[in-house]
């Protein structure tokens, strides 16, 4: 096995802006993940760390460089995101269960994983509606949902923010069991204390992966007793760097016209979605989507009655008022063909298509039969 049969997520020459009048996010950062392990990112607030989430789950393209991911379909990723997207007028089951359903498992599957998770994540009140948890109670059942069909990457963003202790170190104690059985978890922490249980640390600052390594390989290296010391001695190597690199650049000009040339050379025009979905629809989610918005209208009768009578009472009205057949209906014909004594010399057996009759005589006796009532004809132009 090479080693890029072993990396799980590897993030090459990584640039990302939010728009072009905005400062880069990323900055050529690279990065590398192997297979079954837990690799923790810790930086700063606002130092990029979703942004990468984002770019690596393919919800954002990056402006420059390359992502490989070791999987090639959406179903094979778990993503936690850090703003919780739970319906509020859901219960956790009801939750659990729109959710397996999308990710294409049987109800039977989804009954047996929900009851192990509702353990190991202490959801004891199934029967609650999400809009009425906790904050912490919110992100269990994200991480739940994240969990529910046993992904082959996770992608988790401060899953244990807000989380009680004893349950994040039981959270923690999973990881390490589905990391042990093939699982490659890539987790965003603000705890550097819980990120030395996993086996590789990635410091990210500014946009800039400042060192990635396993824990104890950190603190040997840097000699530190902690992991908040290493990540502080590096910050400010960073910082030095920067105000040195600034005080040696030979001006403002000079680095504007850097950054044109990093632009035109360096990043590609168009960079690739990591995880391209070339499936525009599935039998799964459409079940999903049928099943959510009928338990959403089982909980809103009110809505329900409205939307289904109000189209009705105007299909009613509608017809009632002018949906009739016209009956005795007064048209006045202008026909320059025939006159009208001709045609009502014209007995109705005698006329039909296949006759040498004149076709307007044929539509006339047509227009009697529709109960319109004729009250006149005329040669109009013929008189002219
Ligand atoms: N959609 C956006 N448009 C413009 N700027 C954005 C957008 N999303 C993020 N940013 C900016 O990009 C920078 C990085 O944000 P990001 O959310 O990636 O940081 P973070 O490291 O995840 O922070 P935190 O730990 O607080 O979640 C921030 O300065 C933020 O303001």
């Amino acid at each position: 096995m090479d080693l890029k049969d072993k990396c799980a997520i590897r993030v090459e020459n990584a640039y990302k802006r939010h728009s072009s009048k905005l400062p880069y996010v990323l900055d050529k950062l690279c990065m590398t993940v192997q297979k079954s392990t837990i690799y923790s990112l810790l930086g700063a607030s606002g130092c990029g760390k979703t942004t990468l989430l984002s770019c690596i789950t393919g919800q954002n393209v990056l402006n420059g460089g390359n992502i490989h991911l070791s999987i090639t379909s959406k179903k094979q990723l778990g993503f936690m995101p850090q703003q919780i997207s739970l319906y509020p007028e859901f219960t956790i089951d009801e939750m659990i269960c729109y959710y397996g359903l999308i990710y294409g498992m049987s109800l039977q599957q989804i009954k047996e994983k929900a009851e192990y998770l509702q353990a190991l994540l202490h959801l004891n009140h199934f029967k609650r509606k999400c809009g009425s948890l906790s904050g912490g109670q919110q992100r269990r059942v994200s991480l739940a949902i994240t969990l529910l069909h046993d992904p082959e990457l996770l992608i988790l963003d401060e899953p244990t923010s807000g989380i009680d202790p004893v349950i994040a170190e039981e959270i923690w104690n999973h990881l390490l069991y589905l990391a042990e059985s093939g699982r490659t978890i890539l987790i965003t922490t603000h705890y550097i204390d819980e990120a030395k249980k996993s086996h590789m640390i990635g410091l990210m600052r500014k946009g800039i992966l400042l060192e990635e390594s396993p824990p104890k390989v950190l603190l040997e290296k840097y000699n530190m007793k902690s992991l908040e010391d290493v990540f502080l001695l590096l910050s400010s190597k960073q910082q030095h760097d920067r105000i040195e690199q600034r005080r040696k650049s030979i001006g403002v000009e000079a680095h504007r016209k850097q950054s044109v040339l990093l632009e035109k050379f360096e990043l590609p025009r168009k960079c690739k979605r990591s995880l391209q979905s070339k499936e525009y629809f599935r039998g799964s989610r459409m079940k999903a989507q049928i099943w959510k918005h009928l338990l959403w209208m089982k909980g809103n009768p009110g809505v329900m009655a409205f939307m289904t009578l109000v189209p009705m009472l105007c299909i009613l009205f509608f017809n009632w008022a002018v949906g009739h057949i016209p009956d005795q209906m007064p048209l006045g014909v202008v026909n320059q063909e025939a006159s009208l004594s001709y045609c009502d010399s014209r007995t109705p057996q005698r006329i039909n298509c296949t006759s040498s009759d004149y076709f307007s005589c044929i539509y006339l006796e047509k227009l009697r039969e529709q109960s319109i009532r004729l009250v006149g004809m005329t040669r109009y132009l013929t008189h002219l």
